[in-house]
């Protein structure tokens, strides 16, 4: 991870394509957030005309045994049950990537469950869920290291399939807990003001998962100068292959789209081991968690859809993929207002 190259952006791309934007078919800025969208995308691939045809959703799976204390909507046994729902095409984020024309791969990094033979499943299991970090560490730094490196080794795969866009997802029953804490560390805000419903719990469930989190935090001492630490002792698997995955896509000039909650830690944990690579994040949604929008603002990337969003899985991202589409498929398939002798005031 050491020797990952992270590219500066292509700023000669990106000025090409405006220049080309500037004088297609349509009135000036009638795209709104579409045209500067589409010239960040010129810059990270380093193609004046960007298309993205093979866009991908990589889904990784884990445990928590935080969750253990009854932190969720439903019992633990749904992370296995739901991965193995995705591989039938059967979730929510399935019906969002047929919809996106987008390809899902689905990877278990930490799930308590043994899969057996299970056709379409990339097995990459570093531990059978994280360790309670109520009680001691999520995980060893190894452990953190070697579910950085499922994803920087899974974008390279991905890669070699073609990969022009990609999104993170999750399926981890629990990992609003551990995204909450790394929020609140990373940020220095209060726990209390980045915990929320996750997957829909209230009341007094809210209030033991805030408590958790702080007696986790306390006892850990997670150190915020080094992402590492904070992954290990507070994160989880699952988090720290989607920072991976961050990671190896940016290296590859791979544009990355950030989904919710979840792949919001995880973005800022991959920024916190390589700042550059936030050059390379595009965020899709604001989710209806508190920390979402807190965490997006520390990485300094923007959110464009406003959907009442609050599932993971890489939805939100799955549902961005099309507008990138059409806002950099214009840069090849428009005609241009010269060439159809139509002159526009500046
Ligand atoms: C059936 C079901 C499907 C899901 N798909 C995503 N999540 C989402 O909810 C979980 C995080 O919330 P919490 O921390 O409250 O458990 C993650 O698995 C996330 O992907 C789901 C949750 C459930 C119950
Ligand atoms: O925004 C998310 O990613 C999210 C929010 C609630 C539950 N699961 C995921």
């Amino acid at each position: 991870m050491n020797k990952l190259h992270i590219p500066p952006l292509d700023e000669q791309a990106a000025k090409a394509a405006l220049e080309h934007q500037k004088i297609l078919a349509k009135p000036p800025l009638a795209l709104g957030k579409l045209e500067p969208v589409a010239i960040q995308i010129a810059a990270m691939t380093g193609n004046p005309a960007p298309r993205l045809k093979n866009k991908t959703v990589v889904l990784f799976a884990s445990d928590h045994h935080i969750a253990d204390h009854g932190l969720s909507l439903t019992s633990t046994d749904v992370t296995y049950i739901q991965t193995r729902n995705f591989l039938q095409g059967g979730g929510t984020i399935n019906a969002f990537t047929r919809n996106a024309g987008a390809r899902l791969t689905v990877v278990d990094v930490g799930v308590n469950y043994d899969f057996g033979d299970l056709p379409g499943l990339v097995k990459r299991k570093v531990m059978h869920g994280a360790n309670d970090f109520s009680k001691g560490p999520a995980m060893t730094r190894e452990q953190a290291l070697e579910c950085l490196q499922v994803g920087i080794d899974i974008a390279r795969e991905e890669k070699a399939r073609g990969l022009d866009i990609v999104a993170a997802g999750e399926m981890g029953i629990g990992n609003t807990t551990p995204s909450s804490a790394i929020v609140a560390v990373l940020t220095g805000t209060p726990v209390e003001t980045v915990t929320g419903r996750g997957s829909g719990v209230k009341g007094e469930v809210i209030r033991k998962k805030i408590e958790l989190i702080e007696r986790g935090i306390a006892l850990n001492k997670p150190d915020p100068a080094d992402a590492i630490d904070v992954l290990a002792k507070v994160g989880g698997p699952e988090i720290g292959a989607m920072a991976g995955l961050m990671l190896g896509a940016a290296s590859l000039r791979v544009p990355i789209v950030i989904d919710g909650f979840i792949a919001g830690a995880a973005a800022a944990i991959a920024q916190g081991i390589r700042p550059e690579a936030a050059r390379y994040f595009l965020g899709s949604h604001n989710s209806a968690e508190p920390g979402h929008k807190l965490i997006m603002d520390h990485i300094g990337v923007t959110m464009y859809m406003d959907l009442g969003l609050c599932l993971g899985e890489g939805t939100g991202a799955a549902l961005f993929f099309p507008v990138l589409d059409a806002a950099t498929r214009v840069l090849s398939e428009m005609k241009t207002l010269p060439e159809l002798d139509i002159t526009v005031p500046r």
